[in-house]
């Protein structure tokens, strides 16, 4: 922030303000909103409205709420109090609002101060709309700002009661509101927590504006407002005198295609509602200062956007700001004339007319465009939608005991229940465990189990279309009934063969070979099918040696086409000795054949995780070895993810289990991979 201040267009941005502030005395102000404050100053009451029309004042003068007038009190009361004319204290508090919503808008969208410098702080339509036009539209916008930076950190009943104030300021706030819920309903991490921002809303809404709603007086000068028609101008005729209202129009199908996508984070949230207002404004005979509404989608555009952004967005506030003075100065001349100051050029009624329409037309084009760039950039490449249409398939092969169910398990609490469909390669086994055939072969052989339809399962789930599956249940050791199981944004097919297809491993985003220490793999095997799956202990070494040569023959190759084999170590092998109960520390080494964020990783879980790591890179950086060593908790490796892979938390659960120790590592190397791979389908 500090940066912000002491830059050197920081100041020319203020210098032009106070500039402005002192040359002009924008009309606006000047009849109606300090004549309003003054006269609640002169005598307070809790009805400013009432006073004020007792007094002869206005009617159009305040229709805004108890928010805007408290925000206008304290500076303009400064400014009475100190001698100087109230409008000077007016101005004040429209600078205050202004440094607000910037610094408001650098916490949302992180970009660098120079940049917010001059999308925000040097617009022409801010300096225009708010010091050359004395519009006080960016009060409410800053308490909107605060309220979307409030849902953004996830503190929704206090957001709701900062937007019931952003509408007390302004009535038109009340756009963003439906916007907000749909955000809520879709984005499953917060769908509970419509209801707490609704509790937050109708708090504000009985402490802001339900006082104002009561006032008599304050209605009369609400429903005098000119400006709300305006919306309904723009219209298309049906006939019969019916027309259709295109801003309404717009508005709707905008709030459907927010509706339409199912998922949503907060990046598509902002753009979708930043999109509405431009469509309310561009459609409008708009005050400049509705313009303000817009600026937090101007910022976002030009920071996400490039250099294309900028320049579109300086053409349009420069259009803007051309189009409002030519209509400002065809009306000081009664609508036939362009009149400055004592020169005036004829232009007749006509004409003129035709001028401003041309104007509008151009601001609309520009307008459209914008909302097609934004929608292009933040929508279109927005990832929470590209897994909405192409879920993200993750196979993980391993001989039995390597941990496939394990870290399954532990990915589908990463990203909870709703995201995730598990496809187990158990499933298909060909035969319960009481068959004969079991006497012949083991279950490691691909012809003992249906890979086939494996496959054409996966297929089928890759595809978004639900399956009817049996599950293998490991207690009774037979197949269950078929039940259904529907695609999810991720699907994790775990199995001893899940690499084997070459068709299945074309499909999978990532492939993860485990490849756990045999000694290892024995140890936890012994403990967990005597333990889970009611084998003697006799009957599970047996049955190892059975399968050796099957594990060989189709396990282990699958390996090779792995771009992720992970192995789990004891750090010492004594520590298997005797006890099947004890957990032994382990260590993990980890080969990637993607490589991509390897050093940023290890660098993470050195600093952050406190473990030990060694990195290996084969000479033509094909692969990559990692060695890892230590003790680490789940909130270090959560830490690590915020720090490594911001995007990718979104995806995550709200209640996300990370684990601890090697297996909490391995849930953030596939985090790395995953994060990894959408950066790759992305290119
Ligand atoms: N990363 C790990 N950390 C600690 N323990 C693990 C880990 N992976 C596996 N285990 C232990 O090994 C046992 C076997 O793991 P799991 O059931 O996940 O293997 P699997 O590959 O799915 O086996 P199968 O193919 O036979 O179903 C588990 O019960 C668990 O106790
Ligand atoms: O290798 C295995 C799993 O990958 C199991 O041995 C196979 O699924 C059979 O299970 P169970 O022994 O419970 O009948």
């Amino acid at each position: 922030m500090k940066q912000l201040f002491i830059d050197p267009f920081f100041a020319v941005g203020l210098a032009l303000r106070l500039l402005l502030l002192f040359a002009i005395a924008p009309t606006a102000a000047t009849i109606w909103y300090a004549p309003f404050i003054d006269s609640s100053l002169s005598s307070f009451s809790l009805d400013p409205w009432r006073v004020f029309l007792a007094n002869g004042g206005d009617a159009a003068a305040f229709p805004y709420g108890y928010v805007m007038w408290l925000a206008l009190l304290p500076l303009s009361a400064a400014a009475k109090l100190a001698g100087l004319p109230v409008i000077v204290g007016y101005k004040a508090t429209l600078l205050c609002a202004d440094v607000a919503v910037m610094l408001l808008l650098q916490r949302i969208i992180n970009c660098t101060s120079r940049l917010l410098l001059f999308a925000y702080w040097l617009s022409p339509l801010v300096l225009y709309a708010t010091y050359a036009q004395g519009f006080n539209d960016l009060i409410p916008v800053a308490i909107l700002t605060l309220a979307l930076l409030l849902i953004r950190r996830q503190q929704f009943a206090l957001s709701g009661f900062v937007m019931a104030a952003a509408i007390s300021a302004k009535m038109s706030m009340l756009i963003a509101v439906p916007f907000v819920f749909v955000y809520l309903a879709n984005n499953w991490a917060f769908s509970a927590d419509a209801w707490t921002y609704a509790k937050g809303l109708l708090l504000g809404v009985a402490v802001w504006c339900v006082p104002f709603l009561a006032s008599s007086a304050a209605m009369a000068m609400l429903f005098h407002n000119p400006e709300i028609a305006k919306v309904y101008e723009a219209a298309l005729p049906i006939g019969s005198g019916f027309s259709i209202y295109l801003v309404p129009l717009a508005y709707v199908l905008v709030l459907y295609a927010e509706w339409r996508f199912r998922r949503i984070n907060f990046d598509l949230f902002f753009a979708t509602l930043g999109i509405a207002f431009l469509m309310v404004v561009i459609f409008t005979r708009a005050a400049p200062g509705w313009y303000c509404w817009i600026m937090p989608l101007l910022v976002v555009h030009q920071a996400r956007g490039g250099v294309q952004a900028i320049v579109l967005s300086a053409i349009f506030s420069v259009a803007f700001v051309c189009g409002s003075l030519l209509i400002q100065l065809l009306s000081a001349s009664g609508g036939d004339a362009i009149q400055i100051g004592v020169w005036s050029i004829a232009v007749g009624e006509e004409l003129g007319r035709h001028l401003v329409s041309l104007l509008h037309t151009a601001m609309a084009a520009l307008g459209l465009i914008m909302a097609m760039q934004v929608w292009r950039q933040s929508v279109a490449a927005n990832d929470f939608l590209r897994l909405n249409r192409k879920p993200f398939i993750i196979g993980i092969a391993g001989d039995s005991g390597s941990g496939k169910d394990t870290l399954a398990l532990a990915l589908g609490d990463l990203f909870g229940r709703r995201t995730v469909t598990q496809l187990s390669g158990d499933d298909y086994h060909r035969w319960d465990r009481q068959k004969p055939i079991w006497q012949v072969m083991t279950h490691l052989n691909p012809a003992a189990n249906d890979l086939e339809a494996f496959a054409h399962d996966l297929l089928a789930l890759a595809d978004r279309r639900t399956i009817q599956s049996r599950h293998y249940d490991h207690a009774s050791g037979k197949r269950q009934r078929p039940t259904r199981i529907a695609a999810r944004d991720i699907i994790i097919a775990s199995g001893l063969h899940a690499l084997y297809l070459p068709i299945c491993r074309a499909r999978y985003d990532l492939s993860i070979y485990l490849d756990m220490d045999d000694e290892l793999r024995r140890h936890y095997k012994i403990r967990r099918d005597s333990g889970e799956r009611g084998h003697s202990v006799e009957h599970v070494l047996a049955s190892l040696e059975k399968r050796a040569k099957d594990v060989a023959r189709f396990v282990r190759p699958q390996g090779r086409h792995a771009d992720l084999v992970m192995s789990l170590q004891p750090i010492h092998p004594l520590m298997l000795a005797g006890d099947s109960s004890i957990s032994p520390r382990l260590k993990l080494s980890v080969l990637t054949r993607k490589s991509l964020h390897e050093m940023s990783l290890a660098r993470v879980l050195v600093g952050v995780c406190g473990l030990h790591v060694d990195l290996e890179i084969d000479d033509d950086a094909e692969a990559v070895m990692m060695t890892i060593e230590g003790e680490t908790g789940p909130e270090d490796v959560r830490l690590a993810a915020t720090m490594l892979f911001p995007k990718i938390i979104e995806f995550l659960d709200p209640k996300a289990a990370w684990r601890e120790g090697m297996l909490g590592v391995m849930q953030l190397v596939i985090l790395a991979n995953i994060n990894q791979s959408m950066i790759r389908r992305l290119i």
